[in-house]
């Protein structure tokens, strides 16, 4: 598919659309967003990611004007369009595009009519000829006529997303768009969104609290926790260069030890970890995903009671889970789970040899009691 966007769209020297300085958002004198500090560069997708209730939308929604900034400002295209007591642009002078859950067309309005409503100051042929354009790239140029009843829910989210993108906005501003479809339409829509976003070289903002639909839509990833941003960077940085415990366990479950620094090394179940730069006697927590568990079946050892063991395994389809029971370089014992590939169900009581992959080995510092 040819591309429309610039070449150096969705890369890091590719020109800021939009920046958030310390912006904030309160409600009922609570504060629900708080210094927020993010830029979506041109043709770049970030997605804001994080549990229910940790404010995405609220952020969202401040951008695009639906509600006022109660700390901070924002920037579209380097004017600022918000400051938090002072200016605010309303919706529909920011240049936004917008495209939330329920897909929202006017029902009384065709499919063409919904595209090309938010289109001014071209002819009638040009503003055709656009939505034209944007219904071809989402396929669905052949129900132009269709009112929007007769579609689908995905075909509606498509004309929805159509809609949002015909205008040519600024920055594109997506809430949980396919989180009311079901899963394999879910995958095809995202996935036509993608290149449809990469094409145009569309800079946009989508909130999701699903991690892998982030790792697959994003160029970055901005997650977030109880109103504050935890982390901002590419998902290979949050997956393997976590900054804290929460952004390994919004990834999925890891097995989580707890130790003290001797050496430069943790005593783990497993195996000794490095210590990185923390000092000696630090109390550390050490995360490990599963998958970065490897596995080794050791022949039976009549009599051999200490050495790891195979408790429990199960197929999950794309890979094995293996519950084991560790006996690791110290005293230590512990229940692991191994996530290993393909179909690999060793019997229980199964002897087995474990060893780490330390790229997906993380020690952070416990937090310290505050002095009494
Ligand atoms: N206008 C408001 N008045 C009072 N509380 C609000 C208001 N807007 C949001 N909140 C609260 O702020 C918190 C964050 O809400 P928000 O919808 O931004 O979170 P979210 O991360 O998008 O969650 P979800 O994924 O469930 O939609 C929630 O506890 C919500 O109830």
């Amino acid at each position: 598919m040819p591309s429309d966007a610039p070449p150096e769209a969705g890369t890091a020297t590719a020109a800021t659309v939009l920046a958030l300085e310390d912006a904030g958002y309160a409600a009922d004198g609570h504060r629900i967003v708080e210094h927020a500090n993010l830029e979506v560069r041109a043709g770049e997708v970030l997605c804001l990611l994080g549990p229910s209730g940790c404010g995405k939308t609220s952020l969202l929604r401040t951008v695009a004007g639906l509600q006022p900034l109660s700390e901070g400002r924002i920037l579209i295209d380097g004017h600022c369009v918000a400051e938090a007591g002072g200016a605010h642009q309303p919706p529909e002078h920011r240049r936004v595009g917008l495209a939330f859950q329920e897909p929202a067309l006017f029902p009384h309005l065709r499919v063409l009519d919904n595209v090309t409503f938010g289109l001014k100051g071209t002819s009638e042929k040009e503003r055709r000829q656009r939505a034209l354009h944007l219904l071809e790239l989402f396929g669905m140029s052949e129900w132009a006529q269709a009112y929007p009843h007769t579609l689908s829910g995905g075909q509606q989210q498509r004309v929805a997303l159509a809609r949002a993108l015909a205008p040519s906005p600024k920055i594109m501003l997506l809430d949980e768009p396919f989180a009311s479809l079901d899963a394999r339409l879910r995958d095809q829509i995202r996935d036509d969104t993608l290149h449809v976003l990469k094409r145009l070289g569309a800079a946009t903002m989508l909130v999701t609290h699903d991690p892998e639909e982030a790792m697959f839509m994003a160029d970055r990833i901005a997650l977030m926790r109880n109103g504050r941003i935890v982390q901002t960077g590419t998902p290979r940085q949050l997956f393997r260069e976590p900054s804290e415990p929460f952004v390994v366990s919004f990834f999925g479950a890891a097995n989580e030890w707890q130790g003290e620094v001797r050496n430069g090394w943790v005593e783990t179940p497993v195996e000794p970890v490095a210590a990185g730069n923390l000092a000696e006697g630090t109390p550390v927590q050490v995360m490990v995903r599963p998958e970065a568990i490897q596995v080794t079946p050791l022949p039976e050892q009549p009599g051999e009671t200490d050495s790891s063991h195979v408790l429990m395994a199960r197929f999950l389809g794309r890979g094995s889970m293996l519950h084991i029971c560790a006996h690791g370089s110290g005293d230590q014992e512990a229940h692991v789970h191994a996530r290993v590939p393909g179909l690999f169900l060793p019997q229980e009581e199964q002897p087995v040899s474990l060893s780490l992959d330390h790229d997906q080995t993380f020690v952070f510092p416990l937090p310290q009691d505050p002095p009494q």
